[in-house]
């Protein structure tokens, strides 16, 4: 039995609605977050690899018990250390201008991000005009015990929502976002999200979602993402040469 609670019916409310936007406009504006390509060489794989065991790095870091051996800590400080010079010392993403690759959110952000570790990653799709993701957040993750820290809950909404906005034609900047916390997010376990755009005024878009875990509603939010003004000229600017 489904214990998902829909989220107010905001249908009634003044709206010039959402417009139909054609497929390949949305696929190219969510391209940077999916989908998720194969790695472009042998570079990029091993970056994957590299960010996937900093991740197990920082979870085993959280979880080491200040009550065990403090020599065995302060030997594997030392070599942590030693590995962070040595990652530093390779060639650097600061010393050249990145390529289209590396800009992807796909590559770096720090939620979805393969290149990231601070990224659980989550997974996205769209689905329509809908985006799906789903995550599992580690240890490193924790606020109350055993429970995803609340500034984690409103990133992931965020970046879920970021794509989700791309249902209204254009991509703009997080304005506001509302997040309701009605359950614990939990940790070590999938937690589902889906989102989309509600309404549409001119350069702003307001985006809903939903988190769930196991099936149950655990948090949802609405957001409103607005095209820079300034970005709003280039693109009448554009569109003004084209015609
Ligand atoms: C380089 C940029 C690329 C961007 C396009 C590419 C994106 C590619 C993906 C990037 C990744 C995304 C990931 C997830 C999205 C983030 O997380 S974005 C990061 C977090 N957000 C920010 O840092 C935003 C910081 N704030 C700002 O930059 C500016 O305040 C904004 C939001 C762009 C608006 O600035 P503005 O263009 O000068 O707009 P302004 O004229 O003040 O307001 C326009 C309208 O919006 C309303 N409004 C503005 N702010 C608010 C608010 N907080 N509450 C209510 N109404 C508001 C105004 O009242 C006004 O309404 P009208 O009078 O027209 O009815």
């Amino acid at each position: 039995m489904s214990t998902i609670e829909p989220l107010p019916d905001k249908s009634s409310e003044a709206s010039p609605g959402v417009p139909e936007v054609p497929a390949d406009v949305l696929a190219e504006l969510r391209s940077t977050w999916t989908p998720r390509p194969a790695p472009d060489g042998p570079g990029r794989a091993a970056r994957h690899r590299l960010a996937e065991a900093a991740r197990r790095l920082v979870e085993a870091v959280k979880l080491a018990d200040a009550e065990g051996d403090a020599d065995a800590l302060q030997s594997v400080a030392d070599d942590v250390s030693d590995l962070a010079a040595r990652i530093a010392a390779l060639p650097s993403l600061r010393d050249r201008e990145p390529n289209l690759a590396d800009l992807q959110l796909h590559e770096r952000s720090p939620l979805v991000g393969a290149a990231n570790p601070l990224a659980p990653p989550m997974e996205l799709e769209a689905d329509g005009p809908v985006i799906r993701a789903h995550a599992v957040f580690n240890a490193a993750y924790e606020g109350p015990l055993g429970r995803v820290h609340g500034g984690y809950v409103a990133a992931a909404f965020d970046e879920v929502m970021g794509v989700a906005q791309s249902g209204s034609g254009r991509l703009g900047m997080t304005a506001y976002l509302t997040v309701r916390m009605k359950r614990s997010t939990p940790l070590h376990e999938r937690v589902d999200y889906e989102a989309e755009v509600t309404r549409v005024e001119g350069r702003k878009a307001w985006v809903t979602a939903r988190s769930y875990a196991g099936g149950v509603l655990v948090a949802d939010a609405e957001g409103l993402f607005v095209r820079p003004r300034a970005l709003v000229l280039q693109d009448e600017a554009r569109a003004a040469g084209e015609a």
